[in-house]
């Protein structure tokens, strides 16, 4: 009878532990949270998924005591109920964009001088050089009337500025260095009309903000311009919202957003290819609405056609006047361009009521002359004059220290 009982009594031992076993291994650990279904292909929307391309779910954190053929990758869970979840290291907010102040505009020519450098080689060098000759003979006039087109000075102006000054040398006789230089200086000033108004339209005119319109050929230089005469107009205490009304190229509105946010002014942009005039009308009715006393539209004015583009200046000018009149309209041109550049320049003055001159990458050419030309040839002030790529290379016009600029040191 006892012998009988044995194979019982192992049978049951067996089963029991078998049954411990299982219980084990399939009780959840304290805190261990049931496994994340992964998305698999094809199943969420339904489809017949050949099981090869079922992708098994991703290893979970496996109980301790089964040793996986691979190491587990530890899956960041929330905590069970209960547990204090660990304290989320939140990411560090955006910092907000610091606004710059940039310096008074004041003096800012004189600090660029040497960006004319290329320009000053033709002026200061060589002109100097060639009027201090002993004898000026016609050839030696000659080549101080090549040295003043080539740097594009334009026929007329050289015409001008030579005879000039062959009637005064032959007065004055005798020339000192420094006498040659009062006589350069005096009669390139004169030749830029120092006269002329050169000061920007700013300000609140009958309690609405003045309007500045910036046109001109693409690659200028334009939405750049316009990103620094904002930063001139807040160095010199005014207050700006800007206009990107230049919804032909997306990223020109892009530019202009930036430029803005880095002096706190405001930019209204429109969709791409949207209407530029309403771009135009809205920027003007959040500059009233903001209180600013300047609102400056940064236009396309794609130079197509001249009807195309009167067409597009037109309505932004019209628009914009439902608010009240725009107060400038600056063309911004490359200095580079030379002649080409003076062309395409005729056709805006001749479409829209161009005000000013903005002439750009001056830094970029030995033809510093084209300043003169500009002025001669559309009867517009040079008001602002780019020298570099720097977002204060913008620096307000005066001939006088342009033209100090120019000659260079003694
Ligand atoms: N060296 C130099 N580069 C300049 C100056 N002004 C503008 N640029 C450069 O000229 C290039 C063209 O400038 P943009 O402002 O994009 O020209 P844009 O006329 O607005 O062109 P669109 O928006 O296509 O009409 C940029 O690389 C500017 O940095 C300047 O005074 N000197």
């Amino acid at each position: 009878m006892k012998d009988a009982l044995v194979p019982v009594l192992v049978v049951i031992g067996l089963l029991l532990l078998a049954g411990l076993t299982l219980f084990l291994v399939r009780r959840p650990r304290r805190g261990a949270l049931p496994p994340t279904e992964q998305p698999r292909p094809g199943i969420e929307r339904g489809e017949q998924v050949p099981p090869s391309v079922i992708t098994a779910p991703a290893p979970e954190k496996a109980p301790e005591r089964v040793t996986p053929t691979k190491p587990a990758v530890p899956a960041p869970a929330p905590p069970a109920a209960g547990e204090t979840a660990p304290p989320v290291e939140a990411p560090p907010a955006p910092a907000a964009p610091e606004i710059e102040q940039p310096e008074p505009t004041a003096g800012r020519l004189v600090r660029l001088r040497a960006r004319l450098s290329r320009s000053q080689n033709v002026f200061g060098k060589g002109l100097l050089g060639l009027l201090s000759r002993d004898h000026l003979d016609d050839d030696a006039w000659d080549e101080v009337e090549e040295s003043l087109i080539s740097a594009d000075v334009g026929v007329q102006a050289t015409t001008e500025i030579v005879a000039k000054l062959r009637e005064r040398t032959r007065v004055l006789g005798t020339r000192t260095s420094s006498d040659l230089r009062t006589l350069l200086t005096e009669e390139l000033t004169e030749a830029l009309d120092p006269k002329l108004d050169r000061s920007l339209h700013t300000g609140v005119v009958d309690g609405r903000p003045s309007v500045i319109l910036v046109v001109g050929v693409n690659g200028a230089g334009k939405t750049t311009s316009c990103g620094k005469i904002a930063r001139v107009l807040v160095a010199d205490g005014h207050t700006v919202v800007l206009g990107a009304a230049d919804t032909f190229r997306a990223a020109a509105a892009e530019q202009l957003a930036t430029w803005g946010s880095r002096v706190g002014a405001q930019v209204v942009r429109g969709p791409e290819g949207g209407d530029p005039a309403a771009v135009a009308f809205d920027a003007v009715k959040k500059g009233i609405e903001a209180g600013v006393d300047t609102v400056l539209i940064d236009t396309a004015g794609r130079l197509q056609n001249k009807v195309g583009l009167m067409d597009e200046l037109g309505k932004i000018k019209r628009v914009v006047e439902k608010h009240g009149p725009v107060s400038e309209t600056l063309l911004v041109l490359d200095a580079t361009a030379g002649q080409n550049g003076l062309s395409q320049a005729r056709v805006f003055t001749e479409v829209a009521d161009v005000t000013g001159v903005v002439l750009t990458k001056l830094d970029g050419t030995a033809k510093g002359g084209i300043v003169i030309a500009v002025q001669r040839a559309l009867g517009i002030p040079v008001k602002l004059v780019g020298l570099g790529e720097g977002p204060d290379d913008l620096a307000p016009f005066d001939p006088q220290q342009f033209v100090a600029a120019l000659l260079g040191d003694e």
